[in-house]
Protein backbone atom coordinates (compact mmCIF):
# COMPACT_ATOMS: atom_id res chain seq x y z
CA UNK A 1 0.00 0.00 0.00
CA UNK A 2 1.20 3.43 -0.45
CA UNK A 3 2.61 5.39 2.69
CA UNK A 4 0.59 7.55 4.22
CA UNK A 5 2.30 10.66 5.83
CA UNK A 6 3.91 9.54 9.64
CA UNK A 7 7.11 11.64 10.78
CA UNK A 8 9.11 9.02 8.46
CA UNK A 9 7.86 9.87 5.74
CA UNK A 10 10.41 10.62 2.89
CA UNK A 11 8.86 10.35 -0.30
CA UNK A 12 11.05 10.14 -3.34
CA UNK A 13 8.75 13.49 -4.67
CA UNK A 14 8.97 16.64 -2.97
CA UNK A 15 7.38 16.84 -0.25
CA UNK A 16 6.52 20.33 2.59
CA UNK A 17 8.45 22.29 0.28
CA UNK A 18 8.58 26.22 0.25
CA UNK A 19 6.43 28.29 -2.07
CA UNK A 20 9.09 29.60 -4.18
CA UNK A 21 10.38 25.39 -4.91
CA UNK A 22 6.42 24.44 -5.69
CA UNK A 23 6.35 27.60 -8.02
CA UNK A 24 9.65 25.94 -9.97
CA UNK A 25 7.81 22.79 -9.84
CA UNK A 26 4.84 24.27 -11.46
CA UNK A 27 6.34 26.20 -14.20
CA UNK A 28 8.42 23.26 -15.45
CA UNK A 29 5.49 21.21 -15.15
CA UNK A 30 3.39 23.47 -17.30
CA UNK A 31 6.53 24.10 -19.32
CA UNK A 32 6.60 19.99 -20.06
CA UNK A 33 2.34 20.49 -20.57
CA UNK A 34 2.88 23.40 -22.83
CA UNK A 35 -0.38 23.21 -24.90
CA UNK A 36 -0.19 23.18 -28.83
CA UNK A 37 -1.52 26.60 -30.93
CA UNK A 38 -4.60 27.26 -32.81
CA UNK A 39 -5.67 30.29 -35.07
CA UNK A 40 -8.05 31.97 -34.05
CA UNK A 41 -10.66 34.82 -35.61
CA UNK A 42 -10.25 38.19 -33.88
CA UNK A 43 -13.78 37.95 -32.88
CA UNK A 44 -12.72 34.94 -30.71
CA UNK A 45 -9.19 35.92 -29.66
CA UNK A 46 -10.29 38.00 -26.43
CA UNK A 47 -8.80 36.66 -23.38
CA UNK A 48 -6.77 33.93 -25.60
CA UNK A 49 -2.65 34.11 -25.30
CA UNK A 50 -1.04 34.86 -28.10
CA UNK A 51 1.43 32.21 -29.38
CA UNK A 52 3.30 34.67 -31.74
CA UNK A 53 4.78 37.92 -31.89
CA UNK A 54 2.74 40.38 -33.86
CA UNK A 55 5.16 42.84 -36.34
CA UNK A 56 3.69 45.30 -37.99
CA UNK A 57 4.16 44.47 -42.37
CA UNK A 58 2.46 48.30 -42.67
CA UNK A 59 2.85 52.24 -41.03
CA UNK A 60 0.45 53.19 -38.70
CA UNK A 61 -1.13 55.82 -39.60
CA UNK A 62 -0.88 54.58 -42.91
CA UNK A 63 -0.51 57.88 -44.55
CA UNK A 64 -0.30 61.14 -43.64
CA UNK A 65 -3.91 62.14 -42.32
CA UNK A 66 -6.60 64.73 -40.54
CA UNK A 67 -6.79 64.94 -37.00
CA UNK A 68 -9.39 67.71 -37.46
CA UNK A 69 -12.54 68.17 -39.55
CA UNK A 70 -11.61 71.57 -41.22
CA UNK A 71 -9.51 72.68 -44.00
CA UNK A 72 -5.93 71.32 -45.27
CA UNK A 73 -3.91 74.69 -46.49
CA UNK A 74 -0.13 75.42 -46.28
CA UNK A 75 1.25 76.90 -43.83
CA UNK A 76 3.62 79.22 -46.10
CA UNK A 77 0.43 80.97 -47.21
CA UNK A 78 -0.87 81.73 -43.75
CA UNK A 79 0.18 85.82 -42.74
CA UNK A 80 -0.13 87.57 -39.73
CA UNK A 81 -3.53 88.21 -38.72
CA UNK A 82 -6.28 86.86 -40.65
CA UNK A 83 -5.47 85.11 -43.59
CA UNK A 84 -8.21 84.22 -47.00
CA UNK A 85 -7.65 81.24 -49.09
CA UNK A 86 -9.49 79.99 -51.96
CA UNK A 87 -11.65 76.87 -51.88
CA UNK A 88 -10.60 74.28 -54.51
CA UNK A 89 -12.56 70.82 -53.37
CA UNK A 90 -12.76 68.54 -50.84
CA UNK A 91 -11.52 65.76 -49.33
CA UNK A 92 -13.27 63.14 -47.35
CA UNK A 93 -12.09 60.18 -45.23
CA UNK A 94 -12.30 57.45 -47.86
CA UNK A 95 -10.48 57.08 -51.76
CA UNK A 96 -7.88 59.68 -52.07
CA UNK A 97 -9.57 62.21 -54.70
CA UNK A 98 -6.45 63.29 -55.95
CA UNK A 99 -6.68 66.90 -55.71
CA UNK A 100 -3.54 68.69 -54.38
CA UNK A 101 -3.56 72.51 -52.51
CA UNK A 102 -1.27 75.09 -54.71
CA UNK A 103 -0.37 78.57 -53.13
CA UNK A 104 -3.29 79.99 -51.77
CA UNK A 105 -5.30 77.29 -52.16
CA UNK A 106 -7.09 74.66 -49.76
CA UNK A 107 -9.06 71.83 -49.48
CA UNK A 108 -12.08 71.10 -47.27
CA UNK A 109 -11.19 67.96 -45.35
CA UNK A 110 -12.47 65.25 -42.65
CA UNK A 111 -11.22 63.23 -39.45
CA UNK A 112 -8.77 60.35 -40.84
CA UNK A 113 -8.60 62.18 -44.50
CA UNK A 114 -5.69 61.41 -46.66
CA UNK A 115 -4.24 64.89 -46.61
CA UNK A 116 -3.84 66.05 -49.80
CA UNK A 117 -0.63 66.71 -51.68
CA UNK A 118 0.47 69.93 -51.25
CA UNK A 119 -1.09 70.68 -47.94
CA UNK A 120 1.09 70.36 -44.66
CA UNK A 121 -1.58 71.47 -41.87
CA UNK A 122 -5.51 71.78 -41.01
CA UNK A 123 -7.14 74.43 -39.68
CA UNK A 124 -10.25 73.35 -37.76
CA UNK A 125 -13.57 74.22 -39.02
CA UNK A 126 -14.47 76.49 -35.70
CA UNK A 127 -11.15 78.54 -36.83
CA UNK A 128 -12.45 79.91 -39.89
CA UNK A 129 -15.02 81.67 -41.55
CA UNK A 130 -16.76 80.76 -44.90
CA UNK A 131 -17.56 82.73 -47.00
CA UNK A 132 -18.38 81.43 -50.77
CA UNK A 133 -15.37 79.60 -52.71
CA UNK A 134 -12.95 81.37 -49.99
CA UNK A 135 -12.74 80.68 -46.28
CA UNK A 136 -10.68 83.40 -43.53
CA UNK A 137 -8.92 81.36 -41.50
CA UNK A 138 -9.43 83.78 -38.08
CA UNK A 139 -7.16 81.75 -35.82
CA UNK A 140 -4.05 80.43 -37.63
CA UNK A 141 -3.09 77.06 -36.81
CA UNK A 142 0.68 75.91 -35.89
CA UNK A 143 2.87 74.72 -38.81
CA UNK A 144 1.60 70.91 -39.25
CA UNK A 145 -0.94 71.40 -36.64
CA UNK A 146 -3.93 68.90 -36.48
CA UNK A 147 -1.66 66.68 -39.06
CA UNK A 148 -1.18 62.70 -37.88
CA UNK A 149 1.98 61.95 -39.53
CA UNK A 150 2.30 58.17 -41.48
CA UNK A 151 3.94 55.87 -38.88
CA UNK A 152 4.43 58.15 -36.31
CA UNK A 153 2.50 55.31 -34.05
CA UNK A 154 4.41 52.71 -35.37
CA UNK A 155 6.48 51.48 -38.64
CA UNK A 156 6.62 48.89 -40.71
CA UNK A 157 8.78 46.40 -39.01
CA UNK A 158 8.14 47.44 -35.50
CA UNK A 159 7.30 44.68 -33.35
CA UNK A 160 3.70 45.08 -32.01
CA UNK A 161 2.66 42.46 -29.65
CA UNK A 162 4.63 39.33 -28.49
CA UNK A 163 4.26 35.82 -27.68
CA UNK A 164 2.77 34.96 -24.19
CA UNK A 165 0.77 38.66 -24.39
CA UNK A 166 -3.12 38.19 -23.46
CA UNK A 167 -5.28 39.45 -25.87
CA UNK A 168 -7.12 42.52 -24.91
CA UNK A 169 -9.89 44.77 -26.82
CA UNK A 170 -6.96 47.16 -27.45
CA UNK A 171 -4.19 44.83 -28.62
CA UNK A 172 -6.93 43.02 -30.97
CA UNK A 173 -7.53 46.72 -32.11
CA UNK A 174 -3.82 46.81 -32.51
CA UNK A 175 -3.79 43.49 -34.90
CA UNK A 176 -6.52 44.58 -36.92
CA UNK A 177 -5.40 47.66 -37.70
CA UNK A 178 -2.56 45.65 -39.68
CA UNK A 179 -5.45 44.10 -41.66
CA UNK A 180 -4.99 40.66 -39.71
CA UNK A 181 -8.27 38.49 -39.52
CA UNK A 182 -6.87 35.90 -37.15
CA UNK A 183 -3.92 35.78 -34.83
CA UNK A 184 -2.43 32.54 -33.71
CA UNK A 185 -3.28 31.69 -30.04
CA UNK A 186 -2.11 28.72 -27.56
CA UNK A 187 -5.27 26.04 -26.89
CA UNK A 188 -6.68 26.56 -23.99
CA UNK A 189 -6.22 23.22 -21.09
CA UNK A 190 -9.51 21.48 -20.86
CA UNK A 191 -10.41 20.82 -17.15
CA UNK A 192 -12.24 18.54 -14.93
CA UNK A 193 -13.41 19.48 -11.78
CA UNK A 194 -14.13 17.51 -9.15
CA UNK A 195 -15.33 18.09 -5.36
CA UNK A 196 -14.78 15.03 -3.09
CA UNK A 197 -16.11 14.32 0.45
CA UNK A 198 -18.87 12.26 1.92
CA UNK A 199 -20.45 15.50 3.93
CA UNK A 200 -21.67 17.02 0.93
CA UNK A 201 -24.25 17.97 -0.54
CA UNK A 202 -25.92 19.86 -3.74
CA UNK A 203 -27.28 23.60 -2.80
CA UNK A 204 -30.62 23.09 -3.45
CA UNK A 205 -30.89 19.80 -1.17
CA UNK A 206 -32.09 19.46 2.15
CA UNK A 207 -28.79 18.96 4.98
CA UNK A 208 -28.97 15.86 7.21
CA UNK A 209 -26.62 16.40 10.31
CA UNK A 210 -23.00 16.46 9.84
CA UNK A 211 -23.67 17.53 5.97
CA UNK A 212 -22.81 20.90 4.36
CA UNK A 213 -23.35 22.10 1.38
CA UNK A 214 -20.63 21.88 -1.45
CA UNK A 215 -19.62 25.50 -1.76
CA UNK A 216 -16.18 24.68 -3.71
CA UNK A 217 -17.51 23.63 -6.85
CA UNK A 218 -18.99 27.04 -7.79
CA UNK A 219 -16.04 28.92 -6.43
CA UNK A 220 -13.66 26.36 -8.49
CA UNK A 221 -16.13 26.90 -11.47
CA UNK A 222 -15.82 30.53 -10.92
CA UNK A 223 -12.35 31.06 -11.07
CA UNK A 224 -11.27 28.97 -13.57
CA UNK A 225 -14.11 30.78 -15.75
CA UNK A 226 -12.60 34.10 -15.05
CA UNK A 227 -9.23 32.58 -16.64
CA UNK A 228 -11.36 32.09 -19.86
CA UNK A 229 -11.57 28.55 -19.56
CA UNK A 230 -14.55 26.08 -19.70
CA UNK A 231 -14.28 23.82 -17.13
CA UNK A 232 -16.79 20.35 -16.77
CA UNK A 233 -18.03 20.31 -13.20
CA UNK A 234 -18.25 16.60 -12.55
CA UNK A 235 -20.44 14.93 -9.95
CA UNK A 236 -19.55 15.24 -6.45
CA UNK A 237 -16.91 11.86 -5.06
CA UNK A 238 -17.63 9.86 -2.32
CA UNK A 239 -14.92 8.97 -0.20
CA UNK A 240 -14.85 5.75 -2.00
CA UNK A 241 -11.18 4.94 -3.06
CA UNK A 242 -12.72 2.61 -6.21
CA UNK A 243 -15.45 5.12 -6.86
CA UNK A 244 -12.76 8.07 -7.38
CA UNK A 245 -10.21 6.08 -9.25
CA UNK A 246 -12.63 5.32 -11.37
CA UNK A 247 -13.54 8.79 -11.92
CA UNK A 248 -10.32 10.36 -11.88
CA UNK A 249 -9.52 7.42 -14.68
CA UNK A 250 -12.12 8.84 -17.22
CA UNK A 251 -11.25 12.48 -16.69
CA UNK A 252 -7.65 11.84 -16.98
CA UNK A 253 -7.84 10.19 -20.45
CA UNK A 254 -10.60 12.98 -21.30
CA UNK A 255 -8.82 16.26 -20.18
CA UNK A 256 -5.73 18.09 -20.03
CA UNK A 257 -5.98 19.12 -16.33
CA UNK A 258 -8.02 17.44 -13.34
CA UNK A 259 -8.78 19.63 -10.62
CA UNK A 260 -9.79 18.23 -7.62
CA UNK A 261 -10.66 19.82 -3.99
CA UNK A 262 -10.52 17.69 -0.01
CA UNK A 263 -9.38 14.39 0.84
CA UNK A 264 -5.63 15.56 0.24
CA UNK A 265 -4.82 15.60 3.96
CA UNK A 266 -3.22 13.38 6.12
CA UNK A 267 -7.30 11.94 7.72
CA UNK A 268 -8.29 8.29 7.22
CA UNK A 269 -10.87 9.27 4.30
CA UNK A 270 -8.20 11.14 2.60
CA UNK A 271 -7.73 9.17 -0.73
CA UNK A 272 -6.08 11.10 -3.18
CA UNK A 273 -2.36 11.30 -2.26
CA UNK A 274 -2.67 7.44 -1.74
CA UNK A 275 -4.22 7.43 -5.14
CA UNK A 276 -1.75 9.37 -7.25
CA UNK A 277 0.93 7.61 -5.44
CA UNK A 278 -0.21 4.28 -6.26
CA UNK A 279 -1.48 5.18 -10.14
CA UNK A 280 0.30 8.46 -11.15
CA UNK A 281 3.17 10.04 -10.72
CA UNK A 282 3.45 12.93 -7.71
CA UNK A 283 5.31 16.20 -8.48
CA UNK A 284 4.53 17.92 -5.72
CA UNK A 285 2.51 17.52 -1.86
CA UNK A 286 2.37 19.73 0.35
CA UNK A 287 3.75 23.12 0.07
CA UNK A 288 4.66 25.71 3.35
CA UNK A 289 2.05 28.55 2.51
CA UNK A 290 -1.25 29.15 4.35
CA UNK A 291 -4.01 28.13 3.83
CA UNK A 292 -3.42 25.55 1.64
CA UNK A 293 -0.54 23.47 2.91
CA UNK A 294 -1.50 19.76 1.75
CA UNK A 295 -2.02 20.87 -2.09
CA UNK A 296 -0.54 17.75 -4.59
CA UNK A 297 0.23 18.42 -8.25
CA UNK A 298 0.86 14.61 -10.33
CA UNK A 299 0.62 13.24 -13.31
CA UNK A 300 -1.87 10.99 -14.16
CA UNK A 301 0.24 8.27 -15.46
CA UNK A 302 -1.56 4.90 -15.20
CA UNK A 303 -4.92 7.39 -14.64
CA UNK A 304 -4.20 9.27 -18.21
CA UNK A 305 -2.33 12.01 -19.49
CA UNK A 306 -3.68 14.63 -17.79
CA UNK A 307 -2.27 16.48 -15.05
CA UNK A 308 -3.45 15.84 -11.61
CA UNK A 309 -4.14 19.36 -9.37
CA UNK A 310 -5.49 18.09 -6.13
CA UNK A 311 -6.65 21.34 -3.86
CA UNK A 312 -6.76 21.07 -0.19
CA UNK A 313 -10.90 21.20 0.50
CA UNK A 314 -11.20 24.25 3.11
CA UNK A 315 -13.03 26.86 1.15
CA UNK A 316 -10.46 29.57 1.62
CA UNK A 317 -7.12 26.93 0.75
CA UNK A 318 -9.25 26.28 -2.53
CA UNK A 319 -9.25 30.16 -3.05
CA UNK A 320 -5.55 30.55 -2.11
CA UNK A 321 -4.08 27.67 -3.89
CA UNK A 322 -5.81 27.80 -7.02
CA UNK A 323 -4.55 31.94 -7.21
CA UNK A 324 -1.39 31.30 -6.02
CA UNK A 325 -0.43 27.69 -8.26
CA UNK A 326 -3.26 26.53 -10.30
CA UNK A 327 -4.03 29.59 -12.09
CA UNK A 328 0.40 29.98 -12.62
CA UNK A 329 0.08 26.16 -13.86
CA UNK A 330 -2.48 27.16 -16.68
CA UNK A 331 -0.71 30.08 -17.50
CA UNK A 332 2.56 28.24 -17.85
CA UNK A 333 0.75 25.47 -20.40
CA UNK A 334 -0.45 28.26 -22.28
CA UNK A 335 2.96 30.23 -22.15
CA UNK A 336 1.41 33.62 -20.87
CA UNK A 337 4.17 35.92 -19.63
CA UNK A 338 3.94 36.38 -15.93
CA UNK A 339 1.06 38.90 -14.37
CA UNK A 340 2.52 41.90 -12.55
CA UNK A 341 3.45 41.99 -9.38
CA UNK A 342 1.18 44.20 -7.16
CA UNK A 343 1.38 45.91 -4.10
CA UNK A 344 -0.49 48.16 -1.64
CA UNK A 345 0.15 49.54 2.17
CA UNK A 346 -1.50 48.03 4.64
CA UNK A 347 -4.02 49.90 5.97
CA UNK A 348 -3.82 48.15 9.55
CA UNK A 349 -0.91 46.31 11.55
CA UNK A 350 -0.83 42.78 11.52
CA UNK A 351 1.20 40.12 13.55
CA UNK A 352 1.41 36.34 11.89
CA UNK A 353 1.35 34.09 14.46
CA UNK A 354 3.21 31.76 12.24
CA UNK A 355 6.59 31.37 10.16
CA UNK A 356 4.87 30.07 6.63
CA UNK A 357 4.17 32.59 4.11
CA UNK A 358 0.31 33.38 4.66
CA UNK A 359 -2.16 34.50 1.51
CA UNK A 360 -4.31 36.39 4.27
CA UNK A 361 -8.05 37.59 2.34
CA UNK A 362 -8.37 41.20 2.16
CA UNK A 363 -10.17 44.43 0.69
CA UNK A 364 -8.27 46.71 -1.58
CA UNK A 365 -9.01 50.69 -1.33
CA UNK A 366 -7.43 53.90 -1.91
CA UNK A 367 -7.18 56.59 0.83
CA UNK A 368 -8.04 60.13 0.53
CA UNK A 369 -4.66 60.42 -1.22
CA UNK A 370 -5.48 57.94 -3.59
CA UNK A 371 -2.63 55.75 -2.39
CA UNK A 372 -3.18 51.92 -3.00
CA UNK A 373 -4.16 50.36 0.81
CA UNK A 374 -5.22 46.64 1.78
CA UNK A 375 -7.48 46.26 4.80
CA UNK A 376 -6.58 42.84 6.45
CA UNK A 377 -9.53 40.86 6.92
CA UNK A 378 -8.88 39.54 10.90
CA UNK A 379 -10.95 35.77 10.41
CA UNK A 380 -8.26 34.56 8.68
CA UNK A 381 -9.25 30.78 9.46
CA UNK A 382 -9.14 28.73 6.03
CA UNK A 383 -12.78 28.11 6.77
CA UNK A 384 -13.51 31.79 7.08
CA UNK A 385 -16.03 32.00 3.72
CA UNK A 386 -17.34 35.50 4.78
CA UNK A 387 -14.16 36.50 4.90
CA UNK A 388 -12.67 35.80 1.83
CA UNK A 389 -16.36 37.21 0.28
CA UNK A 390 -16.26 40.41 1.43
CA UNK A 391 -12.43 40.32 0.56
CA UNK A 392 -11.28 41.18 -2.99
CA UNK A 393 -7.72 40.41 -2.85
CA UNK A 394 -5.23 38.24 -1.05
CA UNK A 395 -2.37 39.65 0.79
CA UNK A 396 0.64 38.21 0.67
CA UNK A 397 2.42 38.43 3.88
CA UNK A 398 5.97 36.60 3.52
CA UNK A 399 7.51 33.35 4.80
CA UNK A 400 9.67 34.17 7.79
CA UNK A 401 8.03 37.84 8.35
CA UNK A 402 6.05 37.77 11.72
CA UNK A 403 5.13 41.89 12.46
CA UNK A 404 3.76 44.17 10.11
CA UNK A 405 3.29 47.86 10.90
CA UNK A 406 0.54 49.60 9.51
CA UNK A 407 1.91 51.34 5.88
CA UNK A 408 3.95 47.97 5.00
CA UNK A 409 4.57 47.32 1.56
CA UNK A 410 2.88 44.07 0.68
CA UNK A 411 2.19 41.71 -2.36
CA UNK A 412 -1.26 41.89 -3.47
CA UNK A 413 -3.21 39.08 -5.82
CA UNK A 414 -6.93 40.77 -6.74
CA UNK A 415 -8.89 38.06 -7.46
N1 LIG B 1 -3.56 15.81 10.77
C1 LIG B 1 -3.68 16.75 9.84
N2 LIG B 1 -4.88 17.30 9.62
C2 LIG B 1 -5.01 18.24 8.70
C3 LIG B 1 -3.90 18.70 7.99
C4 LIG B 1 -2.65 18.09 8.22
O1 LIG B 1 -1.64 18.42 7.61
N3 LIG B 1 -2.60 17.11 9.15
N4 LIG B 1 -4.07 19.74 7.11
C5 LIG B 1 -5.14 20.62 7.41
C6 LIG B 1 -5.29 21.56 6.37
S1 LIG B 1 -4.15 22.81 6.34
C7 LIG B 1 -6.31 21.53 5.50
S2 LIG B 1 -6.47 22.78 4.34
C8 LIG B 1 -7.29 20.50 5.48
C9 LIG B 1 -7.38 19.98 4.06
O2 LIG B 1 -7.88 18.75 4.08
P1 LIG B 1 -8.40 17.98 2.81
O3 LIG B 1 -7.87 18.52 1.57
O4 LIG B 1 -8.19 16.56 3.08
O5 LIG B 1 -9.91 18.37 2.78
P2 LIG B 1 -11.12 17.71 3.54
O6 LIG B 1 -10.63 17.11 4.80
O7 LIG B 1 -11.83 16.86 2.60
O8 LIG B 1 -11.93 19.01 3.84
C10 LIG B 1 -11.42 20.05 4.63
C11 LIG B 1 -12.58 20.92 5.07
O9 LIG B 1 -13.19 21.50 3.93
C12 LIG B 1 -14.57 21.11 3.83
N5 LIG B 1 -14.89 20.89 2.43
C13 LIG B 1 -14.38 19.92 1.67
N6 LIG B 1 -14.90 19.99 0.45
C14 LIG B 1 -15.77 20.99 0.45
C15 LIG B 1 -16.64 21.52 -0.51
N7 LIG B 1 -16.70 21.02 -1.77
N8 LIG B 1 -17.40 22.58 -0.21
C16 LIG B 1 -17.34 23.10 1.06
N9 LIG B 1 -16.53 22.63 2.02
C17 LIG B 1 -15.77 21.57 1.73
C18 LIG B 1 -14.65 19.85 4.63
O10 LIG B 1 -15.93 19.59 5.08
C19 LIG B 1 -13.66 20.13 5.75
O11 LIG B 1 -14.24 20.93 6.74
O12 LIG B 1 -6.94 19.47 6.37
C20 LIG B 1 -6.45 19.91 7.64
N10 LIG B 1 -6.26 18.77 8.46
O1 LIG C 1 -3.74 25.36 5.19
MO1 LIG C 1 -5.32 24.56 5.38
O2 LIG C 1 -5.46 25.11 3.77
O3 LIG C 1 -5.49 26.14 6.06
O4 LIG C 1 -6.69 24.71 6.50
Amino acid sequence: MPVSPTPEFQPEFPYRIAFDAACAIVDAVAGERRLGTQPLALSRAHGHVLAQDVVASMPQPPFDNSAMDGFALRHADLVDGETTLRLVGEQFAGPAGGLAVEAGECLRITTGAPLPPGADTVVMKENVSIEGERIRVRIAPRPGQHVRRAGEDTRAGDRLLCAGDVLSPSRIALAASQGLAQLEVARRPTVAVFATGDELVEPGMALQPGQIYNSNREQLMGLLRAEGLEPVAFPTLPDDPARITSALRHAGEAFDLVVTCGGVSAGEKDHLPALLQARGRVRLWKVMMKPGMPVLLAEGDTLGPALFLCLPGNPVSVLATWLALGRRLVDGMQGRGPRPARRARLAAAWTKNHERLEFLRGRWTLDADGISRVEPNPADGSHRMQAAADSDVLIVLEAGARDYAEGDVVGIVPY
